[in-house]
């Protein structure tokens, strides 16, 4: 098991996300985004970072590289694909997954520890926790607000694909606990298959116990075990 963790100009998490996943047991390699994918991966990882120095909006011109048709290509052939704070805006821009991310409503970067609830426990990226748990993991973004129209949105409730929700440390998802002004407290979903899942916390920052406050977010990286 070899997980792709990809590097695009601006990426700075994809040697946590290699770290985090070699703590766990999990082989990964870096990817320089050019390169394309390997001609076999069992996972791939778009890490966090400011590719392109968020010119245009987060996001906007990695989904344009043409390694992103492979990633589309091998999500749809159901291939682990993790895309996490500006993995996740790129996943967004590429259209992996419903929706956007766009500025703070503080618009202000923010990087602090927030509260997730597991709203589903039944995918790969969740196994580890039950439904309604309370996990810590941090966040570290400017353009971290999970913006979707509303049929979108319904949509994506109906078919029961928010993976988390910002919310306290109780579990209750309230304006209060919500970082950014996402919609819904939105900060995870899954993608067209479950097997692809963006979030904009980072999981590899909640993972090494030496350097991190909480290690709540290794069940996310089990998924690639
Ligand atoms: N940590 C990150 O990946 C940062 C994401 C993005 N560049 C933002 O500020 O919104």
């Amino acid at each position: 098991m070899t997980v792709t963790v990809l590097q695009f100009g601006g990426s700075n998490c994809d040697r946590d996300a290699v770290r985090a996943l070699e703590h766990l047991g999990i082989d990964a390699e870096r990817r320089w985004h050019a390169d394309g994918l390997p001609a076999e991966t069992d996972g791939i990882v778009i890490p966090g970072g400011f590719s392109y120095g968020d010119y245009l909006r987060a996001g906007a011109m990695a989904a344009r590289a043409p390694v992103m048709e492979e990633v589309r290509a091998a999500a749809a052939d159901g291939t682990p694909v993790l895309g996490v704070c500006n993995g996740a805006q790129i996943g967004a821009e590429s259209g992996l997954v419903a929706g956007a991310f766009t500025t703070n409503e503080s618009a202000r970067f923010q990087c602090e520890p927030v509260h997730l609830r597991v709203e589903r426990a039944d995918t790969p990226w969740t196994a580890a926790y039950d439904e309604g748990d309370v996990i810590e993991v941090p966040i570290a973004h400017g353009e971290g607000r999970f913006e979707i129209d509303a049929a979108a949105s319904e949509a994506l409730e109906a078919d029961d694909r928010i993976l988390f929700r910002y919310c306290d440390a109780d579990g209750a998802v309230t304006d209060a606990a919500n970082p950014n002004g996402s919609t819904g407290n939105v900060a995870g979903i899954l993608g067209e298959r479950e097997t692809t899942a963006v979030l904009m916390p980072h999981p590899e920052r909640a993972t090494l116990p030496d350097v991190a406050a909480s290690t709540d977010g290794e069940g996310i990286l089990r998924a690639f075990a």
